[in-house]
């Protein structure tokens, strides 16, 4: 038996695919790349070919295929292009796990292919359970894959769950740092701008996820992810505040125990624990020293500042292809906002007239959730380009 795991590291010229990408080289009797997946930065993607040696590069956009191809071919790696490319990388027979590290919608589609074939899957990308948890589950139901979250929080609740009876579990607690906003007033929250969202407290992160921590939209997915994951009804899933973040999330049981999994706030160690297969890998990297923070603190979230962390609850009590919706809204209500097309309290605003204006789908199926996607998506757009009018 091959001693390497096999990875394919989908997104990997982002935050997670970097840092994936260090523990894979920590590991190398572990671990090899064998698929490198990127978006539209070719030429890190080339770097990381020209590093890690993978079988197979892909670059999401087709327009920089013939870049890629002329710098990988004379190395022997092989290239391609485009969504389907990617989905179809899959199913590769070099290919053990999959690192799902790609941003928003784009990840349900490989993640479903990579479950109908088997594989083992280290999921980042948490907008594929937003989107479509019931169905991916469906789907884990016949297949030998499975699922090891690297969200930091998840990633603890893992730990915390793990050698006890998922029956004995009695809540969930899922840590917030509260973003760069927490201690700002509601009224301020008009003026704020892209810079000071993008100023996360605790962690270094993408665009994107950077900013669904400023909104608290974030905890909401992270709610919805730990619903599906770990098969806990809402209203046994809490959000607790916590401005340190070294908490990384806890599990309270019915004998009245809470077991909490700390850290710093460093991805390497969710990565890490991901690909070692829930296993604990001995590391040389900075570790968490408690005597450094003076304090950790805990509150209850303000859902009046951040009512976006309710969507969580409505989404998963309306079911259907709510959280679908909500999620393609605030794709693009996000883009929009780090464009400066739109202010900051018009990703709330955009997220909710798209809600009222999308055909709620009780029972949808793979095709249902393609379609919510596009046309919320394009719901989105308009409701974002009459608040941009508004603004000029
Ligand atoms: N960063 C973090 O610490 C954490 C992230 N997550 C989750 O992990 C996922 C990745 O986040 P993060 O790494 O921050 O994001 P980044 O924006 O840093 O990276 C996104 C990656 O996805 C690629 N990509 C974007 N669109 C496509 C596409 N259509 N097809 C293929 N690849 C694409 C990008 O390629 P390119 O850059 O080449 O265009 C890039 O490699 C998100 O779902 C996020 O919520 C969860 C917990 C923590
Ligand atoms: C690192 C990670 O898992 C992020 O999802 C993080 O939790 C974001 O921070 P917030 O707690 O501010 O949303
Ligand atoms: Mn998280």
């Amino acid at each position: 038996m091959d001693p390497q795991k096999k990875i394919a590291v989908l997104g990997s010229t982002g935050s997670i695919g970097v840092q994936t990408l260090d523990i894979i080289a920590e590991y190398p009797d572990r671990f090899r790349a064998t698929v490198l997946v990127a978006g539209r930065n070719v030429e890190l993607l080339i770097s990381q070919a020209r590093q890690h040696r993978p079988n197979l590069a892909v670059i999401a956009d087709e327009s920089l295929y013939p870049t890629l191809r002329d710098a990988l071919a004379p190395l022997g790696i092989e290239t391609a292009a485009g969504a389907d490319a990617i989905t179809d990388a899959m199913e590769r027979d070099d290919v053990d796990t999959v690192v799902t590290a790609t941003v928003g919608y784009s990840g349900l589609a490989p993640t479903l292919r990579a479950i109908d074939a088997g594989k083992q899957i280290a999921l980042a990308n948490k907008e594929t359970m937003v989107v479509a948890g019931e169905l991916v589950t469906r789907r884990l139901d016949n297949s030998p894959s499975r699922i090891i979250p690297v969200d930091s929080e998840h990633s603890a609740i893992y730990q915390c769950m793990a050698g006890e009876e998922s029956s004995t579990v009695k809540k969930l607690l899922i840590t917030a740092s509260g973003g760069p906003f927490r201690t700002r007033s509601i009224d301020e929250l008009s003026s704020v701008t892209v810079r000071d969202a993008l100023a996360h407290p605790n962690w270094s992160m993408g665009a994107k996820i950077t900013i669904d921590s400023a909104t608290m939209l974030n905890k909401a997915f992270e709610i919805i992810e730990a619903r599906w994951l770990f098969g806990i009804t809402p209203d046994r899933i809490e959000a607790v505040v916590h401005p340190q973040s070294i908490v990384h999330s806890m599990v309270e049981f019915t004998d009245g125990s809470v077991k909490a999994q700390l850290g710093i706030p460093d991805m390497h160690l969710p990565i890490r624990y991901a690909l070692g297969d829930a296993s604990r890998l001995a590391t040389n990297r900075p570790g968490l020293r408690l005597q450094d923070y003076d304090r950790l603190e805990f509150f209850r979230p303000d859902t009046e500042k951040f009512p976006l962390i309710n969507m969580a609850y409505y989404a998963l009590e309306r079911g259907g292809n709510t959280a679908c919706v909500i999620n393609a809204a605030n794709e693009i209500a996000v883009d929009a906002f780090l464009h400066e097309r739109i202010g900051y309290l018009d990703i709330q605003r955009t997220i909710e007239s798209t809600l009222n204006d999308v055909p709620f789908i009780a029972s949808p199926g793979y095709d249902d959730y393609v379609a919510t996607n596009t046309l919320a998506r394009r719901i989105a757009e308009e409701h974002t380009k009459s608040r941009f009018d508004k603004k000029r």
